[in-house]
């Protein structure tokens, strides 16, 4: 993997939105193979530092280097998955298929029609969260919880060295959460860069190396989860029992996740 340094580095980063501070001089950063998550109560910028990560939403002051490059710079988005939160995308009338083929865009050359190896990884990627029976249907008859799997199908589809990913086990059942969490724990294990928003930790607690907490827009921890005290706006960590059958990080899928890119 070509990469020097952390995958995701930001440090001093403002953001302003309506006039009022939601980002006050955040400084985060992700390595190859590392797992952070971003915890944090509602409004506490965790969405909006996402999207100023990526360059979605302007920041005002500091910087954002994604593996290496300003991000003013920086083109290679095909090294990029990203799950955003949901909603965002809930009213689509676009097919899953199609939402899925998106995450390949940025592997393709204009004017050529998709070749085996994107029709491949869509089909890949769909089986993964386990919605290849639903590809000709239209996201938005989806109920929220398989919405939200194809999102991830489609960041996966971009077999990204860093995925970012906003709250992607909301409304979506335990056993699909077990899913994701093998799915990144296979990830991490080839040295993908893992950044996620969570509300409650749940099946991907044991897969996370670091948790930074943002409260009012400001860092107030990032360190090991387990370092966190109780009473936090988070409800994680709940002991799960067969965390090892999660963590086994060898036993990977190399079609879905290796290969060409
Ligand atoms: N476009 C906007 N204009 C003005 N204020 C905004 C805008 N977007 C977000 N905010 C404000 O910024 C703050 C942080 O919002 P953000 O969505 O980043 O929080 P969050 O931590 O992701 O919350 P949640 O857990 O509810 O998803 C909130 O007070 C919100 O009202």
């Amino acid at each position: 993997m070509s990469t020097n340094g952390p995958a995701l580095a930001a440090a001093d980063l403002s953001v302003e939105l309506g006039g009022l501070p939601v980002l006050r001089g955040v400084g985060i950063t992700v390595a190859p193979g590392e797992a952070v998550t971003l915890l944090g109560g509602n409004g506490s910028g965790k969405s909006t530092l996402v999207r100023a990560l990526l360059g979605l939403t302007p920041h005002q002051r500091g910087e954002v280097r994604l593996f290496g490059t300003p991000l003013r710079q920086f083109r290679a988005w095909r090294r990029v998955g990203y799950v955003p939160q949901r909603s965002t995308a809930a009213l689509s009338n676009a097919l899953v298929r199609e939402v899925v083929a998106a995450g390949r865009l940025a592997h393709r050359r204009p004017f050529v029609p998709p070749r085996r190896s994107d029709r491949h990884a869509v089909a890949e990627s769909l089986e993964v969260v386990g919605m290849s029976d639903r590809a000709g249907d239209e996201l938005r008859r989806l109920s929220g919880g398989q919405q939200q799997r194809v999102l991830i199908a489609r960041a996966l589809a971009t077999r990204p060295e860093l995925l970012v990913l906003d709250e992607p086990n909301a409304g979506v059942d335990l056993e699909h959460q077990h899913v994701l969490a093998d799915v990144l724990g296979r990830l991490l294990a080839r040295d993908v860069a893992v950044l996620v928003v969570l509300h409650e930790v749940g099946p991907l607690g044991g897969l996370i190396d670091r948790a930074v907490v943002l409260r009012e827009g400001r860092v107030v921890h990032d360190g090991p989860l387990g370092s966190l005290g109780q009473g936090h706006h988070h409800h994680g960590h709940h002991a799960d029992p067969a965390p090892g059958a999660l963590l086994d990080r060898s036993g990977l899928d190399r079609s879905l996740l290796g290969g060409e890119s």
